[in-house]
């Protein structure tokens, strides 16, 4: 008997967001996930799913891992540890030494693990169960291992169904805290796919979620992956097809990589100029808080807006940005002049804000919700209640609430908008009539009739004061460039569509993710205004590739 060889034919694994691939990715929970492999399995020959799934596995442990003699097997009762059977006898014939620790029972295994298992042991696979010996064996192995040693997780994928307790959340702690790498199969396990966060945990406990080095997804990668604790867990991201048709089943998300980008950020003609890409206001800047509308507007003009005002609420600091003497500070716009221009409001707004909501939500072409103009609609009922009108009525607004406002926004905490951030992001989008961008790791961009989509650039140098403001004023001059555009080209009323806010408001979260992973690639903090600054350096740089 020979195990199913490598078939070099087949494509590689694919880092998911390191790679050149900008097009869109599609991502499936873990219902349609399993509807997914159902209807392939269908129509293919026994077991010929896992077997891919193996080889995969295989290639990329000795990708990633080309000098690890000793490679170490987590395996649990599901299908999941069935990869990790399937994979043991590829990487042993491959002449490493492979060891299996597995936690289930035979007669509990399903079909397609069993065979898996069987083919292990058949090629020698040395198989260890995870009793109480096992468990102290594999604690005493795991304790004593370098980084040389590979431990493959594949303990838990998609068939996760409550948090991982007991014996299983002890393997856990017992990888997390060995030095070893790991490589986790599908899912770090203990991560809910579905939501990127993790089930509640049992009482009194912390949740239990592997800490991987990398992440082999299968089929389609979940959604959890890429947004709330997904990408912490997760390390870096690949992926395998198993060679399906992805699109034989609706998908819940997609992964957003630039397309939209490419889409928004078109070259600009010779013949244009600054009329050709509208006018931003950016109204906000109470007291004390004027930095958040200057790094809005700064943002803005660096994205390429036409022209940008800022009517600053605070009338102690209406003075000049005497860095950037292309930003114009001006007094209250007009209901006319409004509606005509893109509005980014609430950066910096405190409770100003709240009166002049009543006019920019009757009156702004586009129209920027961030921060405290957002506070200001979830404690007013009239604002609330304007902002519907808004929406019935068919002008675009963008929202770009973090966490705890849009919990605000929905009445509940924090916790339980990144319990479910799709389904958070979703709702707003849904009661209003609007784009939301539910911002923080893997940011939900989401609109009525769409998919959600989450941004797969950024890192945690965004986590800093002031960078919600830049992303909001990016937002402003992507879309007043982009709806100018299209109003240039279409001359129609659907250049304000809210299609054309949800293209801007990908694009903007790209941008703003790129930018800073160009500056900072370690994730080391970024003061808000360097990225800013830099987002026309991004812009041109990807321009200058383009001509390239
Ligand atoms: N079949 C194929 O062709 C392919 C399959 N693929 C692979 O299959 C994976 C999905 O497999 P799966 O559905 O068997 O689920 P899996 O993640 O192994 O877990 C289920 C087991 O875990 C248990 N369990 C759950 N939660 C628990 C907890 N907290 N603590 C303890 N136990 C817990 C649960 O127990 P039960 O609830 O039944 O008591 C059950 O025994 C997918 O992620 C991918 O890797 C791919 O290779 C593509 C081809
Ligand atoms: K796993």
């Amino acid at each position: 008997m020979t195990p199913h060889p490598f078939d070099a034919a087949s494509a590689p694994p694919r880092s998911v967001l390191t790679g050149r691939d900008r097009s869109n990715l599609l991502l499936h929970d873990a219902r349609h996930g399993s509807e997914l492999e159902r209807l392939h399995a269908l129509a293919l020959p026994p077991h010929t799913l896992m077997q891919r799934a193996g080889q995969a596995l295989a290639r990329l442990a000795i990708a990633l891992a080309p000098h690890s003699r000793r490679i170490e097997i987590v395996a649990g009762p599901g299908n999941n540890g069935g990869d990790g059977f399937e994979a043991a006898a590829l990487l042993q014939q491959a002449g490493k030494t492979v060891r299996v620790w597995w936690l289930g029972q035979p007669d509990r295994q399903p079909a397609d693990a069993g065979a898996a298992r069987l083919r292990a042991l058949a090629f020698g696979v040395p198989v260890v169960p995870i009793d109480d010996t096992g468990q102290t064996l594999l604690q005493d192995t795991l304790s004593r291992c370098d980084h040389g040693t590979l431990v493959i997780d594949a303990l838990l994928g998609r068939g996760l169904n409550r948090a991982a307790d007991g014996r299983i959340a002890e393997l856990i702690a017992t990888i997390n805290a060995s030095a070893a790498a790991v490589l986790a199969v599908d899912l770090p396990s203990g991560l809910n796919g579905d939501t990127g966060s993790w089930p509640p945990a049992p009482a009194g406990g912390a949740a239990a979620v592997i800490d991987a080095d990398w992440t082999l997804a299968l089929l389609s990668p979940a959604p959890g992956l890429f947004t709330g604790s997904g990408r912490d867990h997760a390390g870096e991201i690949w992926w395998h097809d198993l060679a399906v048709d992805l699109q034989a089943v609706p998908a819940q998300a997609v992964l957003e990589r630039g397309a939209a980008f490419d889409a928004v950020a078109v070259p600009r003609r010779h013949a244009q100029h600054k009329g050709s890409f509208g006018d931003v206001w950016v109204i906000g800047g109470a007291a004390s808080m004027a930095g958040a509308a200057w790094l809005a507007a700064r943002a803005a003009l660096q994205c390429g807006a036409g022209r940008v005002y800022v009517d600053l609420l605070d009338a102690r600091s209406r003075h000049a940005d005497t860095l950037h003497p292309e930003l114009m500070p001006g007094a209250t716009p007009d209901a006319a002049r409004l509606g005509a221009s893109t509005v980014v409001a609430g950066c910096g707004g405190g409770t100003d804000i709240a009166a002049r909501l009543p006019s920019l939500l009757a009156h702004a072409a586009r129209l920027v919700l961030d921060a405290d103009a957002l506070n200001a609609i979830a404690a007013d009922p009239a604002l609330d209640r304007a902002l519907r009108a808004r929406g019935t009525s068919g002008r675009p607004t963008v929202m770009t609430p973090h966490p705890l406002e849009a919990a605000r926004l929905l009445g509940c905490s924090a916790a339980d908008v990144q319990r479910n951030r799709f389904e958070a992001a979703q709702t707003l989008a849904d009661r209003w009539q609007v784009v939301v961008v539910l911002k923080g790791s893997g940011s939900v961009i989401a609109a009525p009739g769409e998919l959600p989509s989450i941004n797969g650039s950024g890192n945690a140098a965004l986590a800093t004061p002031g960078s919600g403001d830049v992303l909001a004023g990016c937002l402003g001059g992507l879309w007043s460039r982009h709806a100018s555009t299209r109003r240039d080209a279409a001359s129609g009323p659907h250049a304000d569509s809210l299609q054309t806010a949800r293209q801007a408001t990908l694009a903007a979260c790209h941008l703003h993710g790129a930018t800073a992973q160009a500056l900072s690639p370690q994730a080391e903090a970024l003061p808000a205004a360097r990225v800013a600054e830099a987002l026309g350096d991004e812009l041109r740089r990807i321009a200058a590739a383009r001509r390239a």
